[in-house]
């Protein structure tokens, strides 16, 4: 087995499996954003019912990082299956189980996931901490106060 090459933009991140039949994450292609996180219990949602299901692994990022819960686009279109939460946000500090919030939006079709089912993936990326400084008027932009649909369909 090769190992790929370690990409210039690679960050360390700890990862702690708490379910040992759980694959460790991996990237399916070099350029992918995401890794897929699989559920470790089996479930059945409902049309309409949303459902928290546990991954199997906690991960400790590095201050400035925060990771990312995304859908996974095959499930939705297939099945209509998303995020309740999309994006969750794991935060730097977060040592627990990494949980994915599912939602069956479908209206008709309950959907049955198995253990080891792929249901969202992770995207880990840096975040910036702003430093908020009040001032009594903000200064002035081309937009302005636009927004909500103001620049037409
Ligand atoms: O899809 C998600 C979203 C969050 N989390 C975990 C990691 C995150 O660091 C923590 C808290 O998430 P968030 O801040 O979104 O939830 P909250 O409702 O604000 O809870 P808290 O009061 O604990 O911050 O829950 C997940 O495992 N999956
Ligand atoms: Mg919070």
């Amino acid at each position: 087995m090769t190992t790929a090459p370690r990409p210039p933009h690679a960050v360390d991140v700890l990862l702690q499996r708490l379910d040992p039949g759980v694959p460790a994450p991996a990237y399916a292609h070099p350029g992918d954003a995401g890794v897929d996180l699989v559920t470790t219990l089996d479930a059945e949602v409902a049309p309409g019912e949303r459902v928290l299901l546990p991954t199997g692994i906690a991960i400790a990022l590095p201050d400035g990082y925060a990771a990312f819960v995304h859908p996974r686009s095959g499930l939705a279109v297939k099945y209509g299956v998303s995020l309740v939460n999309a994006p969750g946000t794991v935060d730097a500090g977060y040592r627990g189980e990494i949980k994915v919030s599912l939602v069956n939006l479908d209206p008709r079709e309950p959907v049955v996931l198995h253990r080891g089912d792929r249901i969202a993936q992770l995207v880990v990326q840096r975040v910036e901490h702003a430093v908020f400084h009040e001032v009594e008027r903000l200064p002035g932009s081309d937009r302005g106060e636009g927004g909500f649909g103001s620049s037409g369909r």
